[in-house]
């Protein structure tokens, strides 16, 4: 299976590089794993919503140049679906099952995913109603997929 990020801005903290790359070299052995990253847009602090929105669709141009017809896209989204591991790792095996060996998951700026990007989406994702930075969103992405392989895998991993 090949699991894309696809996410806006960088990672600027160390210690999420760390915890990115940690998981990112543990999910070697399950499957191909590319994170690509595309630039976010400057947000004045004074925006109007009309701004925001042009802001987040800029964002969504250059999002939508990566994703291709053929791959199963998740979204990441607070007002998505919670799942529990268990559930995500069955998703994950399901999409293998059926083929769907392109799996790409989307995680958004500050201000969220434009609408083109859920309404392409086949999956939205929440992981709970709390919003978190996108950079910790990473890390805890790449952790729950690594997790998910584990349990298909029934190899153990810390409760
Ligand atoms: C700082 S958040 C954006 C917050 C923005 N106000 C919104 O409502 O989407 C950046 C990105 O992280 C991801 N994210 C943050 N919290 C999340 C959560 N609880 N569940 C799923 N994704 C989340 C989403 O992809 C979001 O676009």
């Amino acid at each position: 299976m090949k699991i894309t990020v696809l996410c806006v801005g960088k990672i600027k903290e160390k210690y999420f590089t760390l915890g990115i790359d940690e998981y990112a070299k543990r999910l070697s052995r399950y499957c191909k794993l590319e994170i690509i990253e595309v630039p976010d847009e400057k947000t004045p602090d004074n925006a109007s919503e009309n701004e925001e929105l042009q802001i987040k669709a800029k964002e969504g141009d250059k999002l939508l140049r990566y994703i291709k017809d053929n791959a199963f896209v998740i979204a990441l989204a607070i007002e998505g679906k919670m799942l529990t591991s268990e559930e995500l790792s069955e998703k994950m095996e399901q999409l293998g099952i059926n083929g769907d060996s392109n799996v790409v998951f989307v995680i958004g700026g500050s201000l969220g995913l434009d609408k083109r990007i859920l309404d392409r989406a086949d999956y939205k994702l929440s992981f709970s109603k709390m919003t978190f930075p996108h950079q910790m969103m990473r890390m805890v992405l790449l952790e729950q997929v690594y997790r998910g392989f584990r349990i298909m895998k029934g190899e153990p991993y810390h409760k």
